[in-house]
């Protein structure tokens, strides 16, 4: 989707203050079930209760990929952020999200490129396609529910251009291509950025009426891909694959629209402007959401191709985790810039570091492995209570998460220290219940926005990790066995314990020696003093820590 993007925010804020500002005027709150949730809807300007048609099917469509390229970490972002709404709105919230988004496997970034590489555009686009799912994946992105690419479309994409025409909003000219009308449209058009007709100029196109007017077919030039149609052979337009895609998947009404800010003007202002004139509707789109770019700290422009200032999701995944990448997301709203910064990513790490350590250590505790002084148990409760109900206001008010995260982090700051007091000895009554509840509430929080605080060792179900899980307990059975021998000098005192201690040295040292050797192959072993030793897996991109750590 590298087409012309319009004026920038300077222009569009300037309209704004000139006194165009129908933004919001014309928005019917629509009709249905309140899902508890305010968001901030682009065709307002505000935050709006989130209104949908069924629960039970929330229709959303996504604006998806260009395929002509790798995808980079500006892509990632605008995905992953919209990913952490639709795990909140459906595990949070009970919607269920039908969500449908665009593969553009035809366009003029495609056709230069293919040419460029000598391959047919078709098989460019299939394998970016492809590599846009991977990446997607890799970065526990949930799928659509379908995808729809362009060139699967064609003959929908023509009856909707034949639809607006039909309507008097659409003409074709003798050269073959179509247009959309903006006069016809008249001061409908701009509800959603509040821009007047003349900011939409495509650049080169000769044979239209106004040059504001944007195309809906465009005819073929010699050596490009095209498809026959009543008005000559040739190829849709940007915006109008959109409008007829989601209209085919969703009919005349949708809940919800999505894409980066980018594509609010002109894409998403003419994808409204085709709907409502097919569909002859006052609203088709009930709320559009928009996510931030992601810049290079210290630049203004976003993360882009054109700009040569991008990292591929590839690379990124060669250094960090897809879970880094999410909390890093999840750190700002997604309506705001983020900026990129090895630092920063670099604190995210360390963040989820902390989390892991605490679940984990947690976990040591309830099962008696760590032992500490008495629990302020009465005082965790209520946290736990507190945080609960402060992590949903969160959510609920246009997907808060950096509010809700931080809330989170408070309740583990306070239930670490009461953990700290590590003693050797156990002492007085244990509180295993409240800690038990803390691990599952905050485990169950970042599973939701897709992230996994899990024991590692427990997540895959396939039979050779079940055997490798079997081999390495017994492993870590083993050596505390050893470990204790060595340590343990019952009966004996004075010189002859010292003597005994140094003869069996060498033991203790094999034993920290395989547990160097294991973290190796991503394995962690710590000793919870003398009497219990836990392993958990490392991944090497989320994690670096030394051995053996809090022993
Ligand atoms: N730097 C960025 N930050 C956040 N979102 C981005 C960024 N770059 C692209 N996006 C979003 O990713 C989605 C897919 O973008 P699209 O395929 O149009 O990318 P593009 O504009 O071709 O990328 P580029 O500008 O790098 O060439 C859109 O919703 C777009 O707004
Ligand atoms: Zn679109």
């Amino acid at each position: 989707m590298l087409r012309a993007r319009g004026p920038g925010p300077g222009a569009l804020l300037l309209r704004a203050a000139l006194g165009l500002g129908r933004r919001g005027r014309s928005w019917q709150r629509p009709q249905g079930q309140d899902t508890g949730v305010q968001v901030h809807n682009s065709l307002t300007g505000r935050k709006e209760p989130l209104i949908v048609a069924r629960s039970d099917a929330v229709s959303w469509y996504s604006c998806g990929p260009t395929v002509y390229d790798h995808a980079h970490l500006g892509h990632a972002c605008s995905y992953v952020r919209f990913d952490i709404i639709r795990r909140i709105l459906t595990r949070v919230f009970g919607c269920n999200v039908v969500m449908a988004m665009s593969i553009t496997d035809v366009d003029d970034k495609i056709i230069k490129r293919a040419n460029e590489m000598n391959v047919t555009p078709a098989s460019l686009a299939s394998l970016f396609e492809e590599e846009f799912k991977q990446d997607m994946a890799a970065l526990k992105v949930l799928p659509p529910t379908v995808y729809l690419r362009v060139t699967e479309n064609i003959p929908q994409i023509i009856a909707f251009i034949e639809g607006i025409i039909a309507h008097g909003h659409a003409y074709s000219t003798a050269t073959g291509s179509v247009y959309f009308d903006l006069h016809a449209r008249g001061d409908k058009y701009g509800k959603l950025v509040n821009t007047v007709p003349s900011a939409t100029a495509e650049p080169g196109d000769s044979d239209k009426r106004h040059s504001s007017d944007f195309a809906l077919w465009k005819a073929a030039k010699p050596q490009e891909v095209f498809w026959a149609s009543p008005w000559g052979d040739g190829r849709p337009g940007w915006h109008i694959e959109c409008s007829t895609m989601a209209s085919e998947v969703f009919g005349s009404h949708l809940d919800i629209h999505t894409g980066g800010i980018d594509l609010a003007f002109p894409h998403h202002e003419n994808e409204i402007a085709q709907s409502e004139v097919f569909h002859q509707c006052q609203q088709w789109g009930n709320y559009f959401l928009h996510s931030g770019h992601l810049h290079v700290k210290g630049t203004e422009e976003k993360m882009s191709k054109s700009l040569k200032n991008y990292i591929t999701i590839k690379d990124f995944l060669k250094t960090f985790s897809p879970d880094v990448f999410r909390l890093f997301c999840l750190r700002t709203n997604y309506r705001s810039a983020i900026e990129y910064s090895d630092s920063t990513l670099v604190e995210a790490k360390h963040l989820l570091l902390g989390l892991a350590s605490f679940v984990e250590d947690a976990r040591a505790y309830v099962k008696g492995q760590l032992t500490c002084g008495p629990v302020e148990e009465d005082v965790l409760w209520e946290r736990l209570t507190s945080t609960k109900k402060a992590v949903k206001a969160a959510l609920a008010n246009d997907f808060d998460t950096p509010r809700a995260v931080n809330t989170i982090l408070d309740l583990v700051h306070h239930a670490n220290r009461q953990l700290r007091a590590v003693s050797k000895e156990a002492s007085g009554p244990r509180s295993p219940t409240v800690f038990g509840a803390i691990i599952s509430y905050v485990e169950q929080f970042f599973e939701t926005v897709g992230i996994s605080l899990a024991n590692r060792q427990c997540v895959s179900g396939d039979s050779s990790t079940v055997t490798l899980r079997c081999v390495v307990d017994e492993l870590v059975r083993f050596r505390l066995k050893v470990r204790q021998y060595a340590l343990d000098t019952p009966g004996a005192a004075g010189e002859a314990r010292k003597r005994q201690l140094q003869e069996r040295q060498p033991l203790l040292e094999a034993c920290d020696t395989l547990r160097q050797d294991l973290v190796t192959h991503g394995i962690n072993v710590k000793d919870r003093g003398s009497a219990a030793s836990t392993w958990e897996l490392l991944d090497p991109r989320t994690r670096h820590q030394k051995p053996g750590d809090r022993g």
